[in-house]
């Protein structure tokens, strides 16, 4: 049994590590999809795909969960939304369920007669990327929301600096 999350993961934090676990205890195998992988230095969507894999296959080396039950791969955001679940099924490795809490995807997912499962969440509130975005520009102390590896990371390529000139420039197109 192979179990499915996606998310853009902008970052990866404590409560996406946290879904992950719940589906290795529930599946034998987990793929991890990272979704708009065609987008990056956005302010929705700051860090690039291969910056996103990392985050996710160092936090869970860390986490010692069995990266040999693990897949990381990345998929690009579909203008066609009704042949978007055709498109999952083509790109990505097969899985039997789908671990989603959103209205909208499980709608398309089960009009494709796909399975989906909702996720137990750790306190949204608090574990979701857009607020540690905003705590990473305001130099709010961040580091609990997210595994260690992602901290090591996002200092590493100073996203702070990345995040804060995003969100200020005039050449971002997000601005227009
Ligand atoms: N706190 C959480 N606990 C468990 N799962 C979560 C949590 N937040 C998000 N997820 C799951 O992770 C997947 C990817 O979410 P996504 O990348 O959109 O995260 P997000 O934190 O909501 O991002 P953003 O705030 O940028 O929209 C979603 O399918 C959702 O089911
Ligand atoms: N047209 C598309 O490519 C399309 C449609 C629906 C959801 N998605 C993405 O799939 C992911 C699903 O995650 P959630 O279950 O949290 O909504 C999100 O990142 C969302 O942006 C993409």
């Amino acid at each position: 049994m192979r179990g499915l999350m996606m998310g853009r993961f902008q970052p990866f934090h404590l409560g996406h590590l946290d879904l992950a676990k719940q589906i290795l205890d529930e599946c034998d195998e987990l793929i991890i999809a990272i979704t708009s992988s065609q987008f990056n230095y956005l302010e929705k969507d700051p860090f690039t795909a291969g910056e996103r894999i990392e985050m996710i296959h160092n936090s869970l080396k860390e986490s010692s969960l069995d990266l040999t039950r693990c897949f990381v791969v990345s998929i690009e955001n579909q203008f066609n939304v009704a042949t978007w679940a055709s498109y999952l099924k083509s790109t990505l490795p097969h899985f039997d369920k789908v671990y989603s809490g959103n209205d909208y995807v499980s709608m398309l997912l089960a009009d494709s007669g796909i399975e989906v499962v909702i996720p137990k969440f750790l306190d949204r509130t608090q574990f979701n990327a857009t607020r540690i975005r905003s705590m990473i520009i305001s130099d709010e102390n961040w580091k609990d929301f997210v595994p260690n590896a992602v901290y090591d990371l996002l200092t590493k390529i100073n996203a702070k600096n990345r995040l804060a000139v995003i969100s200020i420039s005039d050449t971002n197109p997000t601005k227009h």
